[in-house]
């Protein structure tokens, strides 16, 4: 019996393999083209706004410009475009590692990844138009007012509360009809879920099915909400698979950017170098790593650092690289005796999903599988619970995107003799996280990768925070709405925790130690790919995201974050942009008005 499902098991991850290589192979086939791509000839040119970098807020701020602005705008991208692949969402992991992803490495990690190879964490990171809205798992979320209210009392950035940011986001939200719930009736783990809101009316907690930017089963990201529709404006130019390798400052009259230089590989791998004048601005999209990256390369940055790297100074700016924050993921396997049905071999490998895929969107195919979450705002350990319907997993993918030790991802998800195991996976994190790591060079330059430390866990309060979300966990896998499920939590059975558990008694208790809960953090705790914070407003950026110092450098990314965001990111970054691009324009009328 046994042998037959690992036969099972083994025949459906061939086929999930084969089915997923000739995606990907028609996928790289269809990959669009780009309009309005910058001829070599025109590489002289002068752009009044110059933007580095394509994804979330490059994509978002590049359409608002090219709509609006009577300047001219160069969007220059690392990348080329993202092939249809990107677009299938349950396939979104596949892209990991290729050559849409950046596929940078931590550097290893002191207080976490123990169970990791090198105790290094996998960060990947969207390389093309797109960025990583392309990459991304798609969830939406509708932003956390008191985060913001929290940014104005950190740095008194008065323009910086909900009030003022409250509407750029419901403008940078898709519409209803442009994204994806999860339905009540999606599964017996939804319906549980929903169920479960009138048992913890006593808790503060707020749940919420899953809403995805997907429209007809399709991922639908700041590409085609926002960047699409302006490809081919007049006053825009795009310089795809150009990489930004140094800014260059002129003192006069005062501080700012003039030029930036870019590099090109020729057809023989060779690299061309040409620079672009920047007659306005240049705003930097880079990205959490890359663009505190870019900047330090520049000789921007902390000037006892950059002399150790022998990087000649262009302006002192101590900040720069620092603050970097992001939160990570307790993952737990929960099993369930009863067909809710979630993501298995069988279910993938089932006519009716391809069906339901092709005729409608719909089914395992047209989401991520995260059915929903609940959070917690509550001081001082603000969490959340992400429930990802995953039972008989693609075992493979997974360890190779997330860097386990054979023996870490064994102990996390047992061995499955059934490819049609039904489960959950179930996520707890920290939502305001205190750590703080910081991204670095090797050297000045950019083709090498950035160090990046995200210093996970290196502040206490985090393990206490991660500690109560799976507390809570617990609480609601071991509620009776979720009780007809019948689940079963793996408790991971780690060799370096066994001191602490897991023991009978927390199985049949579900109260494990404190300390062995510590101890699985840090060693099968993963990072949610949320970096933010290395160029933070109100220390790096004044309070319109102008660099100190250089006030015609403008960073509009993830990476102006001063503190997380309480969920995803996308929306957020891409509401930043717009409230960035409201501010250029301004600007562009007030000086118009002012030469008449
Ligand atoms: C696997 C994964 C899953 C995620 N899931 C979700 C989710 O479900 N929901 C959510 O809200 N968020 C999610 N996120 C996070 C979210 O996608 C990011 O926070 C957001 O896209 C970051 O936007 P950005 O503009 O800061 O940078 P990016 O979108 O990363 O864009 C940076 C761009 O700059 C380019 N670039 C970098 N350096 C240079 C250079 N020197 N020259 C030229 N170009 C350059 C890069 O190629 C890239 O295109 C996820 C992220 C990942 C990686």
């Amino acid at each position: 019996m046994g042998q037959h499902f690992q036969k099972i098991l083994i025949v459906g991850g061939i086929v999930i393999g084969l089915l997923s290589g000739l995606a990907m192979m028609v996928c790289s086939l269809l990959k669009e083209s780009i309009p309005n791509v910058l001829a070599p000839e025109e590489r002289q040119f002068a752009f009044d706004y110059v933007i580095v970098g394509a994804g979330t807020g490059g994509s978002t701020l590049t359409s608002l410009l090219a709509k609006h602005s009577n300047g001219s705008v160069l969007l220059i991208e690392a990348g080329s475009a993202f092939g249809l692949l990107s677009r299938i969402p349950l396939l979104t992991t596949f892209q990991q590692k290729g050559i849409n992803d950046w596929s940078f490495l931590s550097v290893p990690q002191r207080h976490s990844a123990r169970g990791l190879i090198e105790q290094r964490q996998c960060l990947p990171r969207g390389k093309g138009l797109g960025g990583s809205a392309n990459l991304n798992y798609m969830l939406h979320f509708d932003g956390h007012g008191p985060d913001f209210d929290a940014w104005h009392q950190l740095h008194n950035l008065s323009d910086w509360s909900w009030a003022h940011m409250g509407p750029f986001m419901a403008a940078a939200t898709a519409k209803p009809c442009d994204m994806y719930e999860i339905p009540r009736g999606y599964s017996k783990l939804t319906e549980a879920l929903d169920d479960a809101q009138s048992e913890f009316t006593h808790k503060p907690w707020v749940f919420r099915r899953s809403r995805y930017n997907i429209k007809n089963g399709l991922r639908h990201s700041v590409v085609q909400q926002f960047l699409q529709p302006v490809l081919k404006h007049s006053n825009l130019r795009l310089l795809p698979e150009a990489l930004v390798k140094r800014i260059q400052l002129s003192s006069s009259p005062t501080l700012r950017a003039s030029s930036v230089l870019v590099g090109l590989k020729d057809a023989d791998n060779r690299e061309l170098e040409f620079s672009i004048e920047v007659r306005r601005e240049l705003i930097l999209c880079a990205g959490a790593y890359q663009t505190p990256q870019l900047l330090q390369a520049s000789g921007i940055g902390n000037s006892t650092t950059l002399a150790k790297l022998r990087i000649p100074l262009q302006l002192h700016s101590p900040l720069v690289g620092r603050n970097l924050h992001d939160h990570l993921n307790l993952p737990l396997f929960v099993s369930m005796g009863v067909v809710a049905p979630s993501l298995n071999q069988r279910t993938l490998l089932s006519p009716m999903s391809v069906f339901n895929f092709l005729s409608s969107g719909t089914g395992p195919f047209g989401n991520f599988g995260v059915l929903g979450h609940v959070a917690s705002h509550e001081e001082p350990s603000p969490f959340g619970i992400t429930f990802f319907g995953a039972g008989a997993i693609d075992e493979a993918a997974l360890m190779s995107i997330s860097n386990f030790k054979a023996a870490a991802f064994r102990a996390l998800f047992p061995r499955h003799h059934n490819a049609s195991q039904e489960g959950f996976v179930l996520i707890s994190s920290c939502l305001q996280p205190k750590s703080r790591g910081s991204v670095g060079l090797l050297n000045k330059h950019m083709r090498r990768n950035p160090l990046i430390d995200p210093n996970y866990l290196s502040h206490e309060d985090d393990v206490a925070c991660t500690i109560a979300a799976i507390r809570s966990a617990v609480k609601l896998v071991t509620s009776s709405s979720l009780a007809q499920l019948r689940p079963f939590i793996h408790w991971p059975k780690l060799q370096e925790c066994s001191n602490f558990g897991p023991f009978e008694r927390d199985f049949r208790e579900q109260r494990p130690s404190d300390e062995y809960l510590e101890c699985l953090m840090r060693h099968i705790g993963l990072s949610s790919h949320h970096p933010g914070g290395s160029c933070a407003l109100g220390t790096v950026l004044d309070s319109q995201l102008r660099l100190l110092g250089v006030p015609n450098i403008r960073v509009v990314d993830a990476s102006v974050l001063p503190r997380p965001i309480s969920g995803n990111p996308n929306t957020v970054i891409a509401a930043i942009a717009m409230r960035a691009a409201s501010w250029m324009l301004k600007s562009e009328l007030q000086e118009g008005s002012r030469r008449q």
